[in-house]
């Protein structure tokens, strides 16, 4: 049997292949590459390039291979684009999500494991921020990711189709063994952006705003380790072969930290300096994201091997200094 990785070809799907890979499962990706890069895909997997939009095509793919299970990354995920086009975000994230759970019920797959987001609550009443807080989102993106999440329920609640929701905060980080590592372009988070800096690919770090409520005035995310993400994917088939139950996680480290602390973990983990520019606030970024961690822990079992910020830094510079 075989798990299909829809967006396998991208950053977090790409590092959850090769976890799979090494712990011996049969492997096939479906991805179109807008986002997605050649060099990202595992070279033991079964790629077919396509959109998950394409209802032929991806049938074609469901019923050439034995799928038991599906992991659902394909998304469009630029905050800022989703605000001047929604409907682009709504025809990819929620028509290619509708596309992919028709195909499942055809073909009586019962189980999807797929990346929410923080960005379903929107502006938070609290931190840390627990599964059972209001979702407000505040930008099409984080709306796009709650209907894909709301679709599932009822999808759970007609077809017995069960699902895991991983409401992940900041992905960052690369494979400890160099090949593979977050890939964007454009690039807009945070982290790769710092370390283009002694990449010699930029002259200084942006700090979007150091006027928050927050201890030095920049503002505070929850950053997890992309192959501890790819893990919890991992543990959440396994729960749903095991409990067939269907699940919503918060999936971070549980510990806030700063822009500014952020760049200095960077300065330490690459042993340069990096210049950094204060910037007027960059629009609908919230001052404080950080995980309640307790769901994934207890449901999941999962704990992060990855809690070092500084370590995290220096996997991502450790895959970028490879790069020619
Ligand atoms: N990176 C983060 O910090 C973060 C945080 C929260 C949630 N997420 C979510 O996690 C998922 C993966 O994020 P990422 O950073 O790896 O993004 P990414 O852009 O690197 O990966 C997405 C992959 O899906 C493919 N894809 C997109 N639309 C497709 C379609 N219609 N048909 C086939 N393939 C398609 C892309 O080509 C790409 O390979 C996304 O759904 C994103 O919204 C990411
Ligand atoms: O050049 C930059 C880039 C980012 N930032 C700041 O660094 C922090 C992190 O920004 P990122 O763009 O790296 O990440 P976000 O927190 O905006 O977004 C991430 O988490 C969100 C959930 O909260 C979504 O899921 C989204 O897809 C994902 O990229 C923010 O305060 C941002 O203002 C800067 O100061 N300068």
């Amino acid at each position: 049997m075989a798990i299909l990785v829809v967006g396998g070809a991208g950053y977090i799907g790409s590092h959850t292949v090769y976890a799979l890979v090494e712990r011996g499962e049969d492997v096939v990706i479906v991805d179109n590459l807008q986002t997605g890069f050649p060099q990202l895909i595992h070279p033991n997997a079964r790629f077919y390039e396509g959109d998950l939009r394409d209802k032929a095509f991806l049938e074609s793919v469901f019923e050439k291979e034995p799928i038991e299970g599906v992991i659902h990354f394909a998304a469009n995920s630029l905050v800022g684009v989703s605000m001047k086009e929604p409907l682009e975000y709504f025809d990819n994230n929620v028509y290619g999500t509708l596309v992919l759970l028709e195909t499942m019920k055809k073909f009586n797959v019962k189980h999807i494991v797929f990346s929410s987001t923080a960005a379903t609550y929107g502006e938070p009443k609290r931190i840390p921020i627990e599964e059972s807080d209001a979702t407000e989102p505040t930008n099409p993106y984080g709306e796009t990711k709650l209907t894909m999440e709301k679709m599932m329920k009822w999808c759970d609640q007609a077809y017995g189709m069960k699902y895991v929701a991983l409401r992940y905060f900041n992905a960052c980080g690369a494979h400890p063994n160099g090949k593979i590592g977050e890939l964007h372009d454009p690039e807009t988070h945070l982290i790769p952006l710092i370390l283009q800096v002694p990449l010699n690919k930029r002259p200084h770090i942006c700090v979007f705003g150091n006027d928050y409520p927050t201890k030095d005035g920049t503002c505070i995310r929850d950053y997890i380790h992309v192959c501890d993400l790819a893990d919890a994917h991992i543990r959440a088939l396994e729960y749903l072969k095991a409990h067939n139950q269907s699940e919503t996680i918060n999936l971070g480290n549980g510990e806030g930290y700063s822009v500014l602390e952020i760049i200095e973990a960077a300065k330490k983990a690459t042993g340069q300096p990096i210049e950094v520019k204060i910037e007027p606030r960059r629009p609908g970024d919230p001052a404080k994201l950080v995980a309640n961690t307790q769901k994934v822990r207890d449901v999941l079992g999962w704990t992060p091997r990855y809690t070092d910020v500084e370590e995290i830094i220096r996997t991502a510079w450790n895959f970028y200094t490879r790069q020619v």
